[in-house]
């Protein structure tokens, strides 16, 4: 894959003088905002970045310490090979530089560990408020946005970003100013024991320096804002290739090597962009360290020839190259350079998740408090079983083209369970998820209890609703915090617990597991254990009916029964579903022995319910639902014949 690696140039043709100072204006001042926006993400850390900043006040000192010391210590060599001063009194300069030394040695350390504890505290906060910010919606519809699921990925710092992040920028930007401080202080030593002139320019030619490096690297970090979907789709293949999930289909159908092989051609698309951006810009930086090199050493000359003419003493003379030697140190590009420059973009994929998401739009770090619209609600009020009417309703996924649901009209009435059956695709799920408030529809109207369900309340609807979703959670928790999960606020309902787990068949499983509800669900953890896929199923179903049994108004059952056995299947309906009271029920299954118990059963098809009925009336109007019905019973019967049983279904 080829990449444009040079910086951009301004679209629209030739700028004019009056354009590229505006430009400029306003490139300075959010370069300023930014780097003044890292400084506050540090000095959150109250505590901890004052006292870095005390031991940056000392790094910053050091450089121009050691001048000083240095030209004292030549003066008192020089004196005393001259006969002029005693040797003794070489020792005081001598000592001083190593107290400095030593000093220095310890203090460096301290910052470095100081500058670790904060960079960690500040990527802390930078992902907790990702996470807030992640579940602030009220609905889930961002989640499925891919420019979300960048600036989050860059904002908190996942993957790559482990050696560079918001915090390593935030500590970093600290640490260049006490570093641009501490060559003030040796210009200052160049101007004081030479020539201010020297000092100022060799302070321009090192900026300008700078400036002009910095502009290649702040393209490249440009590059890799860019291309961070590109890295992100890389990591995807390294989490197939070496994570459990995934790990028996990559085993088992020798995917291996093609997981390898495609994960190395993403990455190597992705890093071929970076690399030859890098490569640009070594190129560039050789000839602009090159000149600048000449500049400053041509610079240097002149306190040698004072020195060789006699005008200059030794020791200021030495202290003079000392101090600019550290001068020249902030030419160069440092470590924290880099680690701005990357961890910038994640404070400005953070301003972009605040400013999309409903942040405060306050300073990054200023740990704005968002609306926790995924958090549990304290307790759920029961307002009884709930209706639901959808009229005209439609709905698009976000990054689809094709309506799912398509102009759809349908009751849900108080207290009834309701079946959805389809083939599959015909949008089923998709219509629970509206019905959940997890997406709002893109036209039509839908009412709960009469009212509108819109943006504001969504939330509060979705505490009324219990829903075991198809692709269930399985949380390495106890037995019965995985049950009382979906209202944790009665976690101590042991009595509770007990009963949703006899309800879901799993009751048996808490008698044989070592620690009765306390056995954990994961057999990676010590003294844990793994279920089936049919016992996951239960626990979810448990889950569900914990809630219902805790207020909630309408119980969503999403191919509840698809991992179950025939017996479990057949008894599901009396067990789970028939035993709910207070709560209206919407039950999706393909299994029509299942669903023809249900008070109604709605065919969906193309997005829309073109068929609805009792499972009698639907046979009797011999539609859709009648074919696949007798569809499944030819089947069932078919079976039983050749297993030599009796009886079909009616
Ligand atoms: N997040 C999504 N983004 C875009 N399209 C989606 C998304 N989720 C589902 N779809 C599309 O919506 C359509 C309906 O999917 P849905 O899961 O609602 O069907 P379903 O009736 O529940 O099917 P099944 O019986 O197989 O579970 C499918 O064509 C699917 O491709």
């Amino acid at each position: 894959m080829s990449a444009d690696t040079s910086p951009p140039s301004p679209p629209g043709g030739p700028a004019t003088t009056t354009d590229r100072r505006a430009r400029w204006w306003t490139a300075s001042w959010s370069l300023l905002r930014d780097r003044v926006g890292l400084l506050r993400l540090a000095a959150a850390e109250r505590h901890v970045s004052a006292l870095l900043v005390l031991v940056h006040l000392w790094t910053a000192a050091v450089p121009a310490l050691t001048a000083t010391g240095t030209g004292w210590l030549v003066t008192g060599l020089t004196g005393a090979a001259t006969g002029r001063v005693t040797a003794s009194e070489v020792t005081w300069p001598l000592a001083s530089l190593s107290a400095l030394l030593v000093a220095d040695e310890i203090l460096t350390s301290v910052g470095r560990a100081l500058e670790q504890y904060t960079a960690g505290r500040v990527d802390a906060r930078m992902r907790r408020r990702v996470r807030r910010l992640a579940v602030a919606p009220p609905t889930m519809a961002h989640l499925e946005d891919p420019a979300f699921a960048d600036d989050a990925a860059r904002a908190s710092d996942v993957g790559e970003g482990r050696v560079r992040s918001p915090g390593t920028a935030a500590v970093g930007q600290l640490r260049l100013c006490f570093r641009f401080l501490g060559a003030l202080g040796s210009a200052a030593v160049v101007a004081l024991a030479f020539s201010p002139a020297l000092a100022v320019v060799l302070l321009l030619v090192c900026l300008v320096n700078r400036a002009l490096i910095r502009r290649w690297w702040v393209h490249l970090a440009d590059v890799r804002d860019e291309r961070e979907g590109m890295r992100r789709r890389a990591e995807y293949w390294s989490d197939v290739a070496s994570t459990g999930p995934a790990a028996k289909e990559v085993r088992l159908f020798g995917l291996h090597d093609w997981v390898v092989r495609r994960r190395t051609r993403e990455l190597l698309d992705w890093a071929e962009t970076i690399w030859s951006t890098r490569r640009e810009i070594l190129r560039q930086q050789g000839w602009i360290a090159l000149l600048a090199a000449v500049a400053a050493g041509s610079a240097l000359l002149l306190p040698g020839w004072a020195a060789a003419r006699g005008d200059l003493p030794a020791g200021d003379l030495m202290a003079v190259i000392v101090a600019a030697w550290n001068v020249f140190q902030i030419a160069s590009m440092g470590r924290e350079a880099f680690d701005i420059e990357y961890g910038l973009g994640a404070v400005r994929a953070m301003e972009r998740l605040d400013a999309a998401h409903g942040g405060t739009g306050g300073p990054p770090g200023a740990g704005a408090v968002h609306r926790r619209a995924g958090a549990p609600a304290a307790a759920v009020e029961r307002r009884g079983p709930a209706e639901l009417s959808a009229e005209g309703l439609v709905f698009t996924y976000p990054a689809g083209r094709h309506r799912i649901v398509d102009g759809l009209d349908l009751t849900v009435r108080r207290g009834e369970v309701l079946a959805l059956v389809g083939h599959n695709g015909a949008g089923k799920t998709t219509l629970i998820k509206l019905f959940a408030g997890l997406y709002l529809p893109t036209a039509g109207r839908l009412r709960v209890d009469g009212e509108l369900l819109d943006e504001a309340g969504a939330a509060a609807w979705r505490a009324r609703v219990a829903v075991v979703f198809q692709e269930f959670n399985r949380y390495p928790l106890s037995l019965a915090d995985n049950i009382a999960l979906s209202a944790p606020e009665h976690r101590h309902d042991e009595e509770g617990i007990r009963a949703a787990a006899r309800r879901a068949g799993i009751d048996t499983l808490a008698e044989r597991g070592p620690d009765g509800y306390d056995t954990v669900l994961s057999a990676d953890r010590a003294g844990g254990t793994d279920l089936s896929g049919g016992q996951w199923q239960r626990v979810a179903i448990a889950r569900a009916v914990f809630a219902v049994e805790h207020g909630r108004d309408l119980l969503v059952l999403d191919e509840p029964t698809a991992h179950l056995d025939v017996h479990a299947e057949a008894d599901f309906y009396r067990r789970v579903v028939a035993e709910i009271s207070g709560a209206t029920v919407v039950l999706i299954s393909h299994r029509l022995s299942t669903v023809r118990q249900a008070d109604r059963i709605a065919l969906l098809e193309a997005g829309r319910v073109t068929e609805q009925g009792t499972h009698r009336q639907l046979l009797d109007a011999d539609g859709e639902y009648a074919r696949l019905f007798r569809l499944q019973a030819a089947r069932f019967t078919d079976t039983r014949h050749r297993t030599g049983e009796r009886g079909a279904p009616r």
